[in-house]
């Protein structure tokens, strides 16, 4: 089985301040999870940390079974392919070029030897509804078509597992229920394990197979969306009241928000004179 992440005991900070205070988290092979809290909680610094892009300062994350800090670069990106909020801009360069990169961890030491070919980036642009747009310089395309540009780079990759980074941000609400139910079909097709950063606890209790929440550094609450998505996670992680219905047309719990709540909340990173804070779900 390969696409299995576990990070145990996972802390980081940026500078002396600490964000992420021992997270225990584990993505089982086929698992669609979706990472949830509040602005500044720390979620894209938890996807960086697994992606080995920044090292956490205890704890560790391995990648079917293997410690993330034993691998090359080369070696995790076969492994995961990640979704950023933003791509470096590279003046002049067309989405057929950019997606063709997504081959790069498959290339041997002279170049193209053992890269998938072209075909690989021509499908996943066809998959991510971006191939009529193949020739167009990335400069031009607007915030939502640059969105499903990148997530046709990562899917390019041809990794196991995929790290999704608000994957429906700047998207319309068509285009946000396409691409995630495009990150389902492709787990689905390809039997991938994916994590993702999302804002609407509605998709993320629509699409994901489970819910993580992080508050105060910790994970608060992890489980199915039916178990996770409550009104007091609503009021203890994102302070805000609201009511929660169950959608039987979608299967999934539906959050209608009501106001914001005075103070209630989790704070979103560690405060340091608080004693451990209580998950509001077991893990
Ligand atoms: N490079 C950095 N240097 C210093 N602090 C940083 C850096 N990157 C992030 N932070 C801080 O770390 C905390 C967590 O940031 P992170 O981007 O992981 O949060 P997030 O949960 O993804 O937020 P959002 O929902 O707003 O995208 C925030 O307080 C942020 O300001």
């Amino acid at each position: 089985m390969t696409g299995m992440i576990a990070v145990s005991g996972l802390e980081f900070g940026y500078g002396d301040r600490t964000v992420l205070d021992g997270i225990d988290l584990t993505v089982g092979h086929g698992e669609l999870v979706a990472l949830v809290g509040v602005n500044g909680c720390g979620k894209s610094t938890l996807l960086r940390l697994i992606a080995g892009l920044l090292t956490p300062r205890r704890g560790a994350v391995r990648l079917d079974g293997t410690d993330l800090a034993s691998l090359s670069r080369r070696e995790v990106a076969r492994r995961l392919a990640v979704l950023h909020q933003a791509l470096a801009p590279v003046p002049g360069l067309t989405v057929r070029q950019l997606v063709r990169q997504g081959g790069y961890p498959h290339r041997g030491p002279l170049g193209m030897l053992g890269a998938p070919g072209d075909g690989v980036a021509e499908e996943a642009m066809e998959l991510t509804g971006v191939a009529h747009m193949a020739d167009r310089v990335l400069d031009t395309l607007s915030g939502g078509e640059r969105q499903r540009v990148r997530l046709a780079l990562a899917v390019a990759q041809r990794s196991p597992i995929l790290l999704l980074d608000e994957p429906t941000a700047h998207l319309d609400v068509r285009h946000q229920l396409e691409v995630l139910a495009l990150v389902r079909r492709l787990r689905d097709s390809r039997d991938l394990t994916v994590l993702a950063v999302l804002h609407e606890l509605d998709h993320a209790a629509r699409f994901a197979d489970r819910i993580v929440a992080l508050a105060g550094g910790r994970v608060a609450a992890d489980g199915p969306p039916r178990e996770v998505v409550t009104e007091e996670l609503l009021a203890a992680v994102f302070g805000v009241r609201g009511r929660v219905v169950y959608d039987e047309r979608n299967d999934a719990p539906h959050c209608f928000l009501d106001h914001p709540l005075d103070g209630a909340r989790a704070p979103a990173v560690p405060d340091p004179a608080a004693p451990d804070p209580e998950p509001a779900v077991a893990p």
